[in-house]
């Protein structure tokens, strides 16, 4: 039996009984492409079989390396962006808990876990530096192609840091580097000077990363069990291995979207009811967005968090334009849970709930949430997890990365490329006047006023 369950009953009213079978021949193609690697960027496919082919050597050292940070160090800086930011942050606070680091150093029992070079924000990167104080810290620098401007730039300045701090010996060993196996600008100066290095690999893209070295080493830091973490994730990569849609439910997920994209539900919002999977969302979001988002198609990948956001997006995905789907990502047993405690008075009205757990009121909100929403024309899908753990969590990304990819197949693109992303950068370096984008610059400058 499958660890998650994907509930597709809420689309009675938008999507008939046979179309779903009838999407059986295109999804046993895109399935096809994905595992004989036959379709457009068959070369970034081997995130299909990491949970169960991993390097297990590289594995061991991981784990070392989170017992020595956590040893030596009260702050990980954390620099990456997109596919080697986001899995690791959204499982951070998948795990942890919601205030896991605001605690204080003597309870956190693991380093606080900073992010930066996620922006190009002056202002974040100095308050940063003011919140690590004298504290001991490391830097774990992420970057596949290890020339992405933003965590450039952050490296540059926890480096400079790092130094002055320690000097040039003890920071390159609190340096730690996940990029390519061979090549690249963060690879060369890893290997001179001698940074404890992580491979990023070949055959694996950004946003797919999530389970090697580059979410692997932050969970592992923040005090999480990887092995758990992996063991979901190859529980669903045997789970979700059968072409068949009556029996693959990440395989119905994909369909289902893409029944609803056809009739013009365009948008997807991803949705939560626990706060700490916010930025599982926003991980999401990139991996739904790059892989779908190109030739002029694909679904629009959103997000709402609730309870919060049905006071302020709530009105519009009631009653707004119509081109909206819902997946809500529900979590059917709390971490903890907190019994709501009764009042005499009762002046706010809320004594009918008074002994009943917080927990049963987010469950019906769901559910209310749920009819509301049909009602108002907006199909809603459901996958139900457990609880929030480790081997939950693997399991749930596989879900999602093997999902997006039979989707972006029967949508007809390359779900694993990300052309697009380029044209700002272009432009951005001839702005900023890098060399070799001089001509660019120039006819830009023009454009400005
Ligand atoms: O790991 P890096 O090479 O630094 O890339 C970080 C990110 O930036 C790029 O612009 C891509 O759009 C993303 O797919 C990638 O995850």
């Amino acid at each position: 039996m499958a660890h998650i369950s994907f509930d597709s009953s809420n689309l009675d009213k938008f999507i008939h009984d046979n179309e779903l079978g009838e999407m059986q021949a295109m999804v046993t193609a895109a399935d096809t492409q994905l595992r004989n690697g036959t379709g457009a960027g068959a070369a970034y496919t081997d995130w299909l079989h990491l949970p169960t082919d991993y390097d297990q050597d590289e594995f061991a050292r991981i784990k070392q390396a989170a017992a020595k940070i956590k040893s030596d160090s009260k702050v990980l800086v954390v620099i990456g962006i997109g596919g080697s930011y986001l899995g690791a942050r959204a499982a951070v606070d998948f795990l942890n808990g919601a205030f896991f680091q605001a605690q204080h150093d003597e309870e956190r029992n693991a380093p606080q876990i900073l992010f930066a070079g996620n922006s190009i924000s002056s202002s974040y990167i100095h308050d940063m530096i003011k919140l690590i104080g004298n504290r001991d810290f490391s830097v774990n620098v992420i970057s596949k192609s290890g020339t992405t401007t933003e965590p450039s730039i952050a490296f540059r300045i926890f480096k400079e840091l790092l130094i002055k701090k320690y000097g040039q010996t003890v920071a390159n060993q609190r340096i730690y580097a996940t990029t390519d196996r061979q090549k690249g600008a963060l690879k060369t100066e890893a290997d001179a000077e001698g940074y404890e290095s992580f491979v990023i690999p070949d055959g694996v893209g950004g946003r797919y990363s999530v389970l090697t070295a580059v979410g692997l080493l932050p969970i592992a830091a923040a005090g999480a069990d990887i092995d758990q973490l992996m063991a979901g994730a190859a529980s669903a990569e045997k789970e979700y291995s059968d072409a068949d849609l009556a029996k693959n439910e990440a395989y119905q997920y994909a369909a289902y979207r893409n029944i609803l994209y056809r009739k013009g539900f365009t948008t997807e919002l991803l949705e939560n009811y626990e706060p700490t999977m916010t930025m599982f969302a926003e991980w999401w979001k990139q991996l739904a967005g790059e892989s779908e988002g190109k030739d002029q198609k694909g679904i629009y990948p959103s997000s709402a968090n609730f309870s919060t956001d049905l006071h302020s997006l709530g009105q519009y995905i009631q009653e707004g334009r119509r081109n909206l789907m819902e997946t809500v990502v529900k979590v059917d047993e709390p971490t903890h849970d907190v019994t709501i405690p009764s009042e005499e008075s009762d002046l706010d009205g809320l004594g009918y709930l008074q002994g009943k757990t917080m927990d049963f009121v987010n469950t019906k909100a769901y559910q209310a949430v749920v009819l509301a929403h049909i009602d108002g024309g907006v199909p809603v899908m459901t996958v139900h997890i457990p609880r929030q753990d480790e081997f939950t969590l693997g399991y749930l990304i596989y879900f999602f990365e093997v999902a997006i990819g039979v989707s972006g197949y029967l949508n007809g693109i390359n779900p694993f490329n990300q052309p697009g992303v380029e044209a700002y950068k272009t432009n951005m370096f001839g702005l900023l006047g890098k060399p070799g984008f001089e001509k660019i610059g120039s006819a830009l400058r023009q454009r400005i006023n």
